[in-house]
């Protein structure tokens, strides 16, 4: 994952990167959309009558002195209706444009995290969880931002502006470009705001997912960092970011208390001069005609109209800049390839493995694999074994899929491992991981994992694990919570619980990742014999560490540099003088001594 959007800076990608989420977020939403700039149109029109009627008002009674009450009584009624009718539709529309806000966050959230799901293990080798988990919560709001600001305030404010244009392209266009003069000024502050705040804005948004960052990081290293007692020196760095992070808002603020409102004001009022000077020398110093009077009471009006609307827009422009930012690196995220989906129908039978001359590299250059040879017989138990870096954990990474191995060159049951469709292929192959994952779940809720399992098939899972013992004497049996990450277990428990979840599926297949490195002897002896229950019914596959777990394997594949270095049993590779499994062996049995 990038840490920032390369395009951060890049305004024009910014904002097709915004304007794409937008989009995306809006389509299932046109009709309300329609609906909603349909009335606030007519609100605005109905908003622009009102100078006119004062103009109307003025020209036709107040100077020709003509009090014909009835007649204004009706035109002031009829102006206040029209008035009130305006608020009501604008408002109306406004909680409109909301639940539409509302509902596009959810449905962007939601695909956002589907996403995430469906992103190859690759894409995680490079993720930093606190910027993902806040790009999914905190960045989708930027959605809500856009919509509000743009098309509640924006669309709002142009529709606003442009009723106000005609109308006073409609009453005097040589007055009207006057008030025209007022676009380029304006245009060239949003500019120099965006100039200012901009690098600003995307700054604090960064900074905030570092923080974010950081916090997810040291809760999920507490042990480390409270035993390294490192509490200290965590924060301060937490302090620096914060301190960076409320310079960066600082200047955010600078830039709208010294650009925005003052500016804006002032333009107001030379706008407002102008129109007066502009009066006074078509006039030549004469007093105002009739028709003159009504005409700059009516521009009078609009120009409060019209700044109004046009100070909002720049106003809104500092959380635009948050929004385009967020939306930026919610597109980023979104960009991510996902997985190919597996739609091929090849299916796993019988569950043997066949790898031929399977070479492997994550980065180009420097190879992990290499030409790895293997017949793997259905129901065979065989074990990895080799020292750090050997490649033991990327052979079953291929295996299980979570990279994309050279296609052709690993085969279950005959079929490329690529042809196997992807929830046949999950349904039978099952792994127990090297760090057991447990949710914030009850035991039976663990074992099952959202499969539809009855209770019997979740009780003969852990008792095939030898599970069983160890969940019913919990105080509430298989309905126990486990508390976060399966707190209230023990580690060899927490393993034991996997392997159920596992078996659960009744794979043909089962991958075991240094699934005894955490349990001591006793335990450990439990899990051979769960294992040995499987022989001939499942094809397992276990790293060990501790090689006392693959001892009674039918063949033990020891990975030296990426290269299968010796195959056969325990004892044929006890036979080998010098070999590295027997050294490996020797040397644990000394370590036990
Ligand atoms: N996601 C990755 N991206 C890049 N290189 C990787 C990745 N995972 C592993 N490697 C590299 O590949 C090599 C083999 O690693 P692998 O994890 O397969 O070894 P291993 O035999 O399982 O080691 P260990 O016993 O320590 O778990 C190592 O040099 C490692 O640095």
């Amino acid at each position: 994952m990038q840490t920032e959007p390369e395009a951060v800076h890049d305004r024009r990608a910014l904002l097709g990167d915004a304007a794409r989420l937008l989009v995306r977020a809006a389509t299932p939403e046109r009709r309300h959309l329609g609906i909603a700039i349909a009335w606030l149109m007519l609100a605005a029109g109905l908003e622009a009558l009102g100078p006119l009627v004062g103009k109307f008002l003025i020209d036709h009674y107040l100077v020709p002195r003509q009090a014909r009450l009835a007649e204004i009584g009706g035109l002031l009624a009829g102006a206040l209706v029209a008035g009130m009718l305006a608020s009501w539709l604008r408002y109306a529309q406004l909680i409109r444009l909301a639940g539409l806000a509302m509902r596009s966050v959810q449905r962007v959230r939601e695909e956002v995290y589907g996403h995430v799901l469906q992103l190859p293990m690759a894409f995680f080798d490079r993720a930093i969880t606190g910027q993902l988990v806040s790009r999914v919560t905190n960045d989708t709001e930027a959605v809500k931002t856009l919509y509000v600001q743009v098309l509640f305030v924006m669309l709002d404010s142009l529709i606003v502006l442009a009723g106000a244009g005609l109308a006073m392209l409609w009453l005097d266009w040589r007055l009207m470009l006057v008030v025209a003069m007022l676009a380029p000024a304006m245009a060239l502050i949003v500019t120099l705001y965006q100039r200012l705040s901009g690098p600003a804005v995307a700054r604090s948004r960064q900074l905030r997912s570092e923080l974010n960052a950081q916090v997810a990081e040291s809760i999920a290293g507490m042990p480390v960092l409270q035993a390294s007692n490192a509490g200290e020196r965590f924060e301060a760095r937490f302090a620096q970011l914060n301190e960076a992070h409320y310079a960066a808002r600082q200047q955010e603020l600078r830039a709208n208390a010294w650009l925005l409102r003052p500016m804006l004001d002032f333009l107001n009022t030379l706008l407002l001069a102008l129109v007066i000077f502009v009066f006074d020398l078509r006039s030549a110093g004469a007093p105002l005609g009739a028709v003159e009077i009504g005409v700059l009471y009516a521009f009078m009006g609009y120009i409060a109209r019209v700044t109004e609307p046009l100070t909002q827009i720049t106003m809104q422009f500092s959380q635009l800049q948050q929004a385009l930012v967020g939306a930026a690196r919610v597109q980023t995220l979104l960009r991510e390839a996902e997985t190919p989906p597996h739609a091929a129908a090849g299916e796993v039978h019988a569950g043997g493995i066949r790898i031929d001359h399977l070479d492997f590299a994550y980065q180009p250059g420097h190879p992990v694999l290499q030409g790895i040879d293997i017949e793997l017989a259905p129901g065979s138990f065989h074990g990895i074994v080799g020292h750090t870096g050997s490649g033991k954990t990327t052979l079953l990474s291929l295996l299980l899929r979570f990279y994309p191995a050279p296609p052709g060159r690993i085969r279950i049951d005959g079929t490329p491992l690529e042809a196997i469709g992807e929830d046949h292929f999950r349904d039978r192959v099952g792994l127990v991981p090297q760090e057991p994952f447990l949710l914030a779940a009850t035991a039976r809720e663990n074992i099952a994992m959202g499969r539809p399992l009855d209770d019997a098939q979740v009780v003969a899972a852990a008792r095939a694990a030898h599970a069983h013992g160890f969940i019913s004497a919990l105080e509430q049996g298989y309905d126990t919570q486990l508390g976060e990450g399966g707190a209230r277990l023990s580690v060899g428990q927490k393993q034991l619980l996997a392997i159920a979840r596992a078996l659960a599926g009744r794979p043909r297949i089962l991958f075991l990742d240094e699934a005894t490195s955490h349990i001591d002897s006793d335990t450990e002896q439990v899990v051979q014999q769960a294992l040995a229950a499987l022989r001939g019914r499942v094809t397992v596959v276990a790293i060990a560490h501790r090689l006392s777990t693959v001892r009674d394997a039918d063949r033990i594949l020891v990975l030296n540099h990426g290269r299968i270095a010796e195959l056969g049993r325990h004892e044929d590779l006890m036979a080998i003088t010098g070999g590295i499994y027997r050294r490996l062996y020797e040397l644990q049995q000394l370590e036990d001594e």
